[in-house]
């Protein structure tokens, strides 16, 4: 549990924003030459966790040669995500593992350019045009629980997996076939599981070395290239704007009336692939977990949407009345983040929290830390969905709840996101309860994003089935 009575913490006195001291923040001192890089590899959720109970808002590590610090107080978290932002971009000892994958797309492009992008891709996440993949998000989610059977024990989070690339392949670039999707998952896979390497192993080992995940990842990054070059290509044969993302980068021009190069709409392509299928999955997933050994909080979600809905499937305009079902996606993001670390590197000397905070210094701000603070939330490790009930989210420190980090680079998909895993939680809810098989426990594995390790294993009972019983 998170208690953060170190001196310069809040608990102890002001605020840590207000607290003016010098040299290095406190923290661990690590072994020689490696730091605290084995304990930040072996479980770095509970390294945080430490780190913030034992050194406060502001602490300080070395990870290897690359000096670091985690920020734990929303008002520190303020001056990095937007008051200095400038100051801080994406850490090259992060994304120096995946630049062969997402290139130059937004998740990983900086300054000007990164800003062209945003712009361009914004208006495919606002207004109507969020509203028309509504359908697409139900219509999948009915063919899912259709192949659903009573007494058969499935992984949600695998089901999730596929539901999420399908609705986004859909969506966002209108892929034609299930073929297409499936590609697309097993050369993801294959790249992600080579990211989820890199990022345990302590040191770098080049890209050009001919090892098998290697051999893996770069056969992952051209299945995906090839497939993501026909798929422009077709749009290109047929010029037609299908209201997608896609449609929005092919017919963009800049200043000089040039259209987006292919590589760069790749990129984008993939980016989006990548950023939001796996994220919005994990939160389905941890809100299934959580729904299994909630009984009580199951039953009250199955109470609305029958109210809202009865029989039949939820459309965009449901979400207003779906209030619960919303707050019980938040309240599973609460304390399973999808990404449970947001990383930034300073680019010049700077002062956070009344410390020196030298150029080149990674910054971690780490959600699964901030979401379980007992300063903000009563009993934090409590899955508890109608504490959002009320006034919460707008009485809270700005960024003491975070899932979509803040700022200029929030996640672009936000809307997108909630949006979807609402109208997927509703439409099984009407159908199945999934109940939790507790011989298989489930653990966080923090990957590039919080995995449950082995799966949520379920068994879905048909809540007709459950009223007559
Ligand atoms: C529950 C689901 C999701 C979660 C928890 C999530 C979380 C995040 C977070 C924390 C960031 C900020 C990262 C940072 O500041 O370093 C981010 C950025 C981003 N997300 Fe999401 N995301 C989700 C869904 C989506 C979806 C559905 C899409 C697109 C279809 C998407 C696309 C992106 C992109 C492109 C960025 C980079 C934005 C930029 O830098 O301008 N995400 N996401």
């Amino acid at each position: 549990m998170v208690t953060h009575l170190s001196p310069n913490s809040p608990a102890g006195g002001p605020p840590a924003a207000q607290v003016r001291a010098a040299g290095r923040p406190p923290g661990p001192k690590g072994l020689p030459f490696l730091g605290s890089l084995p304990a930040f590899g072996r479980d770095v959720l509970d390294f945080f966790t430490e780190c913030a109970r034992q050194y406060g808002d502001i602490a300080s590590f070395q990870l290897a040669a690359w000096p670091a610090v985690l920020l734990s107080h929303p008002d520190l978290v303020e001056v990095v995500l937007i008051e200095n932002h400038q100051n801080f971009i994406k850490h090259r000892f992060f994304w120096r593992h995946v630049q062969a994958i997402f290139g130059q797309g937004l998740l990983t492009s900086e300054g000007e350019f990164w800003r062209h992008q945003r712009r361009l891709a914004a208006p495919a996440f606002a207004g109507s045009r969020l509203n028309r993949y509504g359908d697409t998000m139900v219509q999948s989610t009915d063919w899912m629980v259709r192949r659903w059977q009573p007494g058969q024990v499935l992984d949600a989070h695998r089901e999730a997996m596929a539901l999420t690339l399908q609705i986004a392949a859909k969506a966002l670039f209108n892929a034609e076939t299930d073929q297409d999707v499936a590609e697309i998952g097993q050369a993801l896979d294959e790249v992600m599981e080579e990211i989820a390497a890199r990022l345990r192993r302590p040191f770098w080992i080049p890209d050009a070395l001919p090892l098998p995940g290697h051999i893996r990842y770069r056969r992952g990054v051209q299945r995906m290239d090839q497939l993501v070059a026909r798929i422009i290509a077709e749009r290109c044969d047929t010029r037609e704007d299908c209201g997608d993302l896609l449609s929005l980068l092919m017919l963009a021009r800049d200043e000089a009336g040039q259209p987006m190069s292919e590589r760069q709409i790749r990129d984008e392509v993939i980016t989006m692939l990548l950023a939001g299928h796996e994220t919005t999955a994990l939160a389905l997933s941890w809100t299934w977990y959580l729904l299994g050994l909630h009984p009580a909080v199951d039953a009250q979600l199955a109470e609305e949407v029958h109210t809202v809905l009865g029989e039949r499937p939820p459309t965009v305009d449901d979400l207003p009345r779906l209030r619960f079902t919303g707050q019980v996606v938040s309240e599973a993001m609460r304390l399973y983040p999808p990404a449970y670390a947001i990383g930034r590197e300073a680019r010049a000397d700077c002062e956070i929290g009344g410390y020196a905070v030298p150029a080149g210094t990674i910054v971690y701000v780490s959600p699964w830390v901030m979401h379980r603070d007992p300063r903000w939330f009563d009993e934090p490790q409590a899955f508890r969905p109608d504490r959002w009930a009320g006034n919460l989210a707008k009485e809270l420190p700005r960024f003491a709840y975070m899932p979509f980090g803040g700022g200029p680079r929030i996640c672009i998909g936000n809307r997108f996101a909630m949006m979807e895993a609402t109208l997927i939680l509703a439409t099984v809810a009407q159908r199945f309860r999934l109940e939790g098989q507790t011989d298989r426990p489930v653990q966080p594995m923090p990957s590039i994003t919080l995995r449950p390790k082995g799966g949520v294993w379920v068994e879905p009972v048909p809540r007709s089935a459950r009223r007559l019983a």
